[in-house]
């Protein structure tokens, strides 16, 4: 198989268009497949950050409960006593040292909201009130614990959040109520949750419905509402404060652009949040991205080349016909090189160029038979008849033999044209030229060289006498008359032979053969007249002249 590279060739163009086409396909399939993986993956993982943000709302909701539960122990516990245990409050929290576990401080407030006793610092006992506080005043109204909004405590300085519980004596008239702070910069709940993050920088976060931050990785922004810092709300958190529970993909306030989840809580109005910074969640899918861009242009540079290697092959038969078209033209190959059984467009061109060739070659026949024949009597012209000749003429200077050639003038033919038209005229000549062709032998020719002038070739004459014998039978055939514009007309013609060797010329036979035909009509017409050629002599020689008949 020959490898050529021209770009002007259909092999080459075909090529290209294969390999382009397999690339452009395997490129967009694979960026297709990647769009469509990386859509389907980001539904998965924002599928599972909802379910892994519903396990953590739902075990904050459990830890306030059961720290809702602890309080309420202790408030059973003091109602028992009518809010007066023994050993006075700061020892009935100091006894009960398992609170630490659970809370940053608890505090027991009067009914009009003096702290009385509280696990911190004794000392400040009985010296601040908290009965204006929005936990109080909530308690008290709801007649119920509470849980706070987040707030700067009074007595340590930290952003808390408080867990109430009032406590009423028999008469229903509040005695104390009880209060467990949790520092928001260190939770219990809230530390266990920061190990719930996403990938390597994800993070979970919490705000109150009012968009106070309560949770979240940077301390500072603890006790911020998001509307008030720098850069406002994000469109997304926006959505979550107006209710919106669920996934989004949207960039974070630093923009970074992330799978945001938000879950409210069941205990709380708060709403729990989870960043994945959406690079990380697509770690291994945009690890995965070169090596299927290059596994594509892998596969489109394989199928290229098979593609190329099928083009080759395929269209061999169109090389191999092109190859034939050329041997044609330039004659060193026939017409039968062609594959015609093919079954393919090959076959159907190659069959195509046959019959073309075919047409062509037959056609180049019937061009050469007429350019050797005589239009009007259908026998040789002038140009066949020297083509004739000179091939007789070789043949006898091998053969050593005696050609004769004679020299026919019908007589009068003027007058035949002049009394019955050209067309009658032509009747005549069409007739005379049949009748020459059967008065001599197959073998022989006889040819029509101009207006009413024939010629007959005879090859291997025996004897002396068979000249004569000719001549007599070409004189003989005119004496039936002739139908000529519907009357029967007499005609008679002229004949001058010539009889020589092959030694002699063609220009020889004909100025021989005419000088006799003239010599014929001189004497009377009708007749013949032959010439001998003595090859001894060279060229124009002229030997006796003789009127037969
Ligand atoms: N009908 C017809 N006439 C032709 C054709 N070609 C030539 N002629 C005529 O044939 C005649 C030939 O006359 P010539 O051979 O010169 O003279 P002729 O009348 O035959 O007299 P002789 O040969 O001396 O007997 C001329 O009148 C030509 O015009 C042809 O194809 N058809």
């Amino acid at each position: 198989m020959r490898l050529t590279f021209n770009p002007a060739t259909l092999k080459f163009r075909l090529t290209v268009l294969v390999i382009g086409l397999v690339l452009l396909a395997t490129s967009v399939l694979t960026f297709v497949s990647l769009y469509l993986a990386e859509r389907q993956m980001r539904d998965v993982i924002g599928s599972q950050q909802v379910a892994l943000l519903s396990s953590a709302a739902a075990y904050i909701d459990a830890d306030l409960e059961a720290r809702q539960t602890l309080l309420k122990t202790l408030r059973e516990e003091l109602g028992r006593t009518d809010g007066k245990p023994d050993g006075g409050l700061q020892a009935f929290l100091e006894a009960h040292s398992g609170l630490r576990d659970e809370f940053f401080n608890v505090v027991l407030l009067d009914g009009g909201g003096t702290m009385l006793a509280n696990m911190n610092d004794r000392r400040t006992n009985n010296t601040v009130n908290f009965g204006k506080r929005a936990y109080f005043t909530d308690t008290v109204a709801a007649r119920e614990g509470v849980i706070s909004r987040p707030f700067k405590s009074a007595l340590s300085g930290k952003p808390v959040i408080l867990i109430t519980e009032p406590v009423y004596d028999a008469d229903g008239k509040l005695v104390l109520m009880l209060g467990g702070a949790i520092d928001l910069q260190r939770p219990r709940f809230f530390g266990q949750l920061a190990t719930l993050g996403s990938g390597a920088t994800g993070y979970l976060f919490m705000l109150t419905s009012d968009g106070t931050v309560i949770h979240h990785p940077n301390k500072e922004r603890i006790l911020q509402r998001v509307q008030d810092e720098a850069g406002g709300v994000t469109p997304s958190t926006k959505a979550a404060l107006g209710g919106f529970e669920g996934w989004v993909e949207s960039p974070t306030k630093r923009g970074v652009r992330a799978l945001i989840t938000y879950k409210r809580l069941r205990k709380t109005d708060w709403i729990v949040g989870a960043v994945y910074p959406v690079e990380e969640a697509f770690t291994p899918l945009i690890r995965m991205r070169p090596t299927a861009l290059l596994a594509s242009v892998a596969v489109a540079a394989l199928a290229g080349l098979a593609g190329w290697l099928a083009i080759l092959r395929l269209l061999r038969p169109l090389g191999e016909l092109r190859g034939h078209v050329a041997g044609m033209v330039d004659g060193t190959v026939g017409i039968d090189v062609f594959n015609v059984r093919r079954r393919d467009e090959f076959g159907e061109l190659s069959r195509a160029f046959f019959t073309l060739s075919q047409q062509r070659q037959e056609a180049e026949i019937k061009l050469a038979a007429q350019a050797r024949t005589d239009i009007l009597t259908g026998i040789d012209n002038r140009r066949m008849f020297e083509e004739t000749f000179a091939a007789a003429l070789a043949r006898a200077a091998r053969a050593d033999s005696v050609v004769a050639l004679a020299y026919l003038d019908i007589d009068h033919f003027k007058a035949i044209n002049d009394t019955y038209g050209h067309k009658g005229g032509d009747e005549v000549l069409v007739e005379f030229a049949k009748r020459l062709r059967a008065a001599v032998r197959s073998t022989d020719s006889v040819a029509r060289l101009a207006g009413d002038e024939f010629v007959a070739i005879f090859e291997g004459v025996s004897n002396d006498a068979e000249p004569a014998i000719l001549a007599g039978k070409i004189l003989d055939m005119a004496r039936t008359p002739f139908l000529c514009a519907g009357k029967q007309v007499q005609v008679t013609t002229s004949v001058g032979i010539a009889i020589g060797g092959g030694g002699a010329s063609m220009e020889d036979y004909l100025a021989l053969s005419d000088e006799a035909l003239y010599a014929a009509k001189a004497d009377g017409r009708n007749r013949f007249a032959i010439g001998r050629l003595d090859p001894a002599l060279a060229q124009g020689a002229r030997a006796s002249v003789r009127a037969g008949r």
